[in-house]
C-alpha cells in the first residue's frame, strides 16, 4: 500500500509505519502528479481534496487528521466510492483551552474577579462548543447558546436567539464552515450582526475564518466603540488581511487545536480508521506514543482566589499572547525582507512549539475546595500539598 501524507501529520510512522510505503508531501502545494501511484491520501486542513486532485488516481481512502472537513468534497468522494474518515473531536480540548485562556486574559483586563455575572455566548455547541459550554457553566458563568441544528434535535442546552447571544460580554464562534443551506455559516457574522457588538465585548473566532465577513469586521474595528477581537482563523488563509491583524486584540495563526495531544489524537484516529479499512490490527495507543509532559507542577498558595489560581494555571499551560507576538513578529520581519505572508503563516504552524493540555499539568496546593473545584473544572490535575 502506498500512503501519501501531509508532512505536518505528526507521529505517522509510529501509527502507520507497518502498513506500507509512506511518502510525505507539502499539503498546501500537493498536486495530482504526486498521487500517481497512491492508494491512500492522508491530509490536514490545508489540502483541498476534490475531483481536481483525485480524478484519474487510484486513491481509495482519504483521511483528514482534523475536525473540520470543509476542505474535502465529501459528496464527490462518496460518489466515487472512496472511503473517507475525519477525526471528530480530536483537538476539541485544545480549542477549549485556547478559548478559556483568551477569556481569562479578557477577564483580567476587565478587572473581573470571577465568573459571576459574566455572560458568554457560544455559537455552535458540538464537540468544541459543547465542552466549552459545560466548562463555563461549571465555572459559574451565565451561558447562551446559538445552535439551530442541535436545538431542533432537542438538545438540553441554554439556547437563545443569535441576536441575544450577540449581546453577551463574550461571544465565541465554534461552528464549522457551511457554505450554503438552511444552517449556512459563511458570513454568519456580517456587517449588520457585527454592528450589534460594541465596546466592552469580546468576540473570539476559533471555528473557521469565513464565518465572519472579515472586510466588515475590519470596518467595524476601525469605527468607534469597537469590541475586542481575538481571531485564530481568517478569511483567505494563509494570507489574512494585514489591516485586520493590526486591529485584532489577539491574532494567532490557526493554532487553537495545536496542542500535542490534539494533533496526535487526530493522527491516531485516522490511523485507526485506515487499519480497520485495510483489515489490519491496530496496536499503537496515544498514551504510549506521547512524550511525558515537560511542564509538570505548579504551586498555588493558600492566598490565591479561584480566579487568580485559574488564571495562573491557564497561563502556565498556554498563553495566547505568545502566539500573538510570534505572528506579529514574523509578519513584521517577513514584510521587511519582502517575504509574502502566506509562507510565513504556514511556517509558524509547521514549527509550532510543543504545547500540552491542562491534563498534563499537576497543581500542588493546600486544601481549598473552591480553588480545587475551579481548577478541576478546567481539566487540571490537583494534588493536595501542605506547606506550599
Ligand atoms: N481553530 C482551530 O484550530 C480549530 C480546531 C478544531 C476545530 N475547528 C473548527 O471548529 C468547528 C467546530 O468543531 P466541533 O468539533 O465543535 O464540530 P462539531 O461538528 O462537533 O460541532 C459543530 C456544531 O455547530 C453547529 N452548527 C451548525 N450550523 C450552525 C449554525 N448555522 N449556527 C450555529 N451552530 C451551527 C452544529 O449543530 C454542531 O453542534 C470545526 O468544524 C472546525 O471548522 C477549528
Ligand atoms: O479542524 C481542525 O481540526 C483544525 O482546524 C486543525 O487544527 C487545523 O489544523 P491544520 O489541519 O490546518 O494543520
Amino acid at each position: 500500500m502506498h500512503i501519501v501524507a501531509d508532512e505536518n501529520i505528526p507521529l505517522l510512522d509510529a501509527f502507520c509505519g507497518g502498513l506500507g510505503r509512506l511518502t510525505r508531501v507539502d499539503g498546501r502545494t500537493l498536486g495530482p502528479g504526486q498521487l500517481a501511484d497512491a492508494d491512500v491520501l492522508l491530509v490536514r486542513s490545508v489540502t483541498r481534496v476534490n475531483a481536481d486532485l483525485l480524478a484519474g488516481t487510484k486513491v481509495r481512502f482519504v483521511g483528514t487528521a482534523t475536525i473540520g472537513t470543509d476542505h474535502v468534497d465529501t459528496h464527490w468522494l462518496a460518489r466515487q466510492g472512496i472511503a473517507f474518515f475525519s477525526a471528530p473531536g480530536c483537538n476539541a480540548s485544545s480549542v477549549v483551552q485556547y478559548v478559556l485562556s483568551v477569556l481569562s486574559l479578557f477577564m483580567v483586563r476587565q478587572q473581573r474577579s470571577g465568573f459571576d455575572g459574566l455572560t458568554v455566548g457560544v455559537i455552535g455547541a458540538g464537540n468544541v462548543g459543547g465542552a466549552l459550554v459545560q466548562r463555563l457553566l461549571d465555572l459559574g458563568a451565565s451561558v447562551r447558546v446559538s445552535d439551530p441544528p442541535r436545538q431542533e434535535q432537542g438538545a438540553d442546552l441554554p439556547f437563545a436567539s443569535l441576536d441575544d447571544v450577540l449581546q453577551c460580554d463574550v461571544v465565541s464562534l465554534n461552528t464549522p464552515l457551511i457554505p450554503e443551506g438552511p444552517h449556512a455559516t459563511a458570513h454568519l457574522l456580517d456587517a449588520a450582526r457585527l454592528s450589534r457588538l460594541g465596546a466592552g465585548q469580546l468576540l473570539v473566532n476559533s471555528g473557521r475564518g469565513p464565518v465572519i465577513d472579515n472586510r466588515a469586521l475590519l470596518a467595524r474595528l476601525q469605527a468607534p466603540d469597537a469590541p475586542l477581537v481575538a481571531l485564530d482563523v481568517w478569511e483567505n488563509e494563509p494570507e489574512p488581511s494585514a489591516e485586520l491583524v493590526d486591529e485584532c486584540w489577539l491574532a494567532t495563526p490557526h493554532i487553537a487545536g495545536y496542542s500535542l495531544e490534539g494533533k496526535s489524537r487526530g493522527t491516531e484516529m485516522i490511523a485507526h480508521a485506515l487499519h480497520q479499512w485495510a483489515g489490519a490490527e491496530f496496536h499503537a495507543r496515544l498514551a504510549s506514543v506521547l512524550p511525558p509532559p515537560p511542564l509538570s507542577e505548579l504551586h498555588v498558595t493558600d492566598h490565591a482566589t479561584p480566579m487568580d489560581a485559574l488564571h495562573r494555571a491557564l497561563m502556565a499551560c498556554y498563553d495566547p499572547r505568545d502566539d500573538d507576538s510570534r505572528l506579529r513578529g514574523a509578519f513584521a520581519r517577513g514584510d521587511a525582507a519582502g517575504v509574502p505572508r502566506g509562507p510565513v503563516f504556514d511556517e509558524l504552524r509547521k514549527r509550532y512549539p510543543v504545547r500540552r493540555e491542562p491534563s498534563s499539568l499537576t497543581i500542588a496546593m493546600p486544601p481549598d475546595t473552591a480553588v480545587q473545584r475551579t481548577l478541576s473544572h478546567c481539566g487540571f490535575r490537583v494534588v493536595e500539598a501542605s506547606g506550599v
